[in-house]
C-alpha cells in the first residue's frame, strides 16, 4: 500500500487506484471545445499585412501602450537563499509571480528544449498540420484553448504536451523525431521535480497540517504518477504590424503553479492592480513561477491567480515552454481557511473547475465562491 513518506498514513484511494483514474487529457475530453477543432493557425510567415480576422480593436493597443509600466519590475528570487520559503511565500501573497533564480534545472537542458521547440515552428504549415491536434483532444499543435473566448484571434501557434510527445512527434518528422521526445521527457521531469519542491515550501509557509489532503498527496510515494501536469510549447511568430495583434490574451492559468521559460525575446505582462500592464523582463537563466486559480482556491484567496498576456515584439519572434502542475483530476480541492476566516471558496474537484472553466473561463472562479 503507498504511504505518506511523512505522516506514513495509506493516501487516499483515489490516488491509489492509477487504472481508474481520470488523466489530465481525459478530463479536456470530457470537456471539449466545440468552436476550436475546425481552425488551424494562420502560416503566418508568409503574411505581409494583419488579416481582419487577427486585428485587434485599436483600443486594446491603445492599452498595450498606455499602461505598461516598464519602471516597476516583478521580483526576483533566489533558491539558495536560506530564507527561500518565506520569500517566496510572501511574494505569492504580494505578487502572485516571480522569477527564480538557482533553481537547479541545467542551463544547457533549457537551451536543448527551446532549440526543439523552435524546429518544431520552423517546420512548414503542411507538416506541423499532420499534428493538428484532433478535435475534443488536449495535445499536439493548434490554437489556445481560450480562443473562442474572444472575437479576434491570437498572433500565436502553441504545441501541447501531456507526458509523451511521442505520437505526435512522429507525425511532425517521420525520422529524427527521438532528440525531440527525449528533450521534453527530461524538460518535463525537471519542471515536475521542481514544481514538487516549490509546492512543498508553500504548503509550509501557508500552515497546511502533513495530514490534510493536500500534504498527502504531495508527499506520498504516488504523486509520481498522480499529478496534473502539461508542457505547453508556444511561439509568437514575427508579425508585419505588432501594433494590431495580441499574442496571447489575457487569461489566469488553471492550475497550482506554472513554470515558465521565455526566450530572451520580451512580450509576457502582468496585470497589477494600482499600476496596470507591467512587462516582465526576461532574465537569463531565471524561471518565472506564476500562481494559477487552484493555489488561489487552496490559499483561500491569499494567493492572487494572477492575470497575464503577451504582446508581438516588433522585431524577433518569441518562444516559451509553460510547464502546469497541479494534483489529478479527481483530487479535491479544498480552501485552506485559519478560523475566525471562513472558507471562500466551496470545495472543487479538479476536473470539474477544468470543465467550468472550459466553459465560462474567467468566470470559473465566482461560481464556486461562497
Ligand atoms: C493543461 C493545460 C493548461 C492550459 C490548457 C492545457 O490543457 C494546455 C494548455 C494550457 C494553456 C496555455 C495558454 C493559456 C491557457 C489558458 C490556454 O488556453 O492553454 C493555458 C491553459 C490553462 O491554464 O487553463
Ligand atoms: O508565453 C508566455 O510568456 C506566457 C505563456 C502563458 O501564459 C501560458 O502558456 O499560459
Ligand atoms: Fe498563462
Amino acid at each position: 500500500m503507498l504511504q505518506n513518506s511523512k505522516t506514513n498514513k495509506p493516501i487516499s484511494l483515489l490516488c491509489q487506484s492509477i487504472n481508474i483514474m481520470t488523466t489530465l487529457s481525459q478530463a479536456y475530453r470530457d470537456h471539449p471545445l466545440i468552436h476550436l477543432h475546425h481552425i488551424v493557425p494562420l502560416d503566418f510567415d508568409s503574411l505581409r499585412t494583419v488579416p481582419d480576422s487577427h486585428d485587434w480593436p485599436h483600443s486594446s493597443y491603445d492599452t498595450l501602450k498606455l499602461h505598461t509600466n516598464g519602471d516597476v519590475s516583478i521580483p526576483l528570487i533566489d533558491m539558495s537563499d536560506p530564507n527561500v520559503a518565506m520569500l517566496i511565500g510572501n511574494v505569492c501573497k504580494t505578487w502572485g509571480v516571480f522569477q527564480l533564480t538557482n533553481h537547479g534545472v541545467p542551463t544547457s537542458l533549457v537551451e536543448r528544449a527551446e532549440a526543439e521547440a523552435g524546429r518544431l515552428f520552423d517546420l512548414p504549415m503542411t507538416r506541423k498540420l499532420k499534428a493538428l491536434r484532433a478535435p475534443g483532444d488536449a495535445t499536439g499543435y493548434g490554437l489556445p484553448r481560450i480562443t473562442p473566448f474572444f472575437s479576434k484571434y491570437m498572433w500565436h501557434e502553441g504545441f501541447t504536451i501531456m507526458g509523451s510527445s511521442a505520437e505526435h512527434a512522429s507525425q511532425l518528422w517521420s525520422s529524427n523525431y527521438q532528440p525531440f521526445c527525449d528533450v521534453m521527457e527530461e524538460y518535463q521531469k525537471n519542471m515536475k521535480s521542481l514544481a514538487e519542491k516549490i509546492t512543498h515550501l508553500i504548503l509550509n509557509f501557508l500552515k497546511i497540517p502533513d495530514d490534510a489532503e493536500i500534504s498527502n498527496w504531495l508527499h506520498s510515494a504516488g504523486a509520481a504518477a498522480a499529478c496534473s501536469t502539461a508542457l505547453q510549447l508556444n511561439c509568437y511568430p514575427r508579425c508585419p504590424d505588432p501594433t494590431r495583434v495580441m499574442g496571447l490574451a489575457p487569461h489566469t492559468d488553471t492550475f497550482l503553479l506554472t513554470i515558465l521559460h521565455q526566450s530572451s525575446t520580451c512580450g509576457l505582462q502582468i496585470f497589477r492592480d494600482g499600476f496596470g500592464w507591467l512587462p516582465v523582463t526576461p532574465v537569463a537563466g531565471a524561471l518565472v513561477l506564476n500562481v494559477g486559480d487552484l493555489f488561489h482556491i487552496l490559499s483561500n484567496g491569499r494567493f492572487p491567480n494572477v492575470l497575464h498576456r503577451v504582446v508581438v515584439d516588433p522585431t524577433r519572434r518569441r518562444l516559451s515552454m509553460a510547464y502546469f502542475f497541479g494534483p489529478p483530476p479527481d483530487f479535491c480541492v479544498t480552501p485552506f481557511n485559519n478560523p475566525p476566516e471562513s472558507p471562500r471558496f466551496r470545495s472543487v474537484v479538479v476536473k470539474e473547475y477544468v470543465g467550468l472553466k472550459a466553459k465560462n473561463l474567467e468566470c470559473a472562479l465566482s461560481m464556486i465562491e461562497i
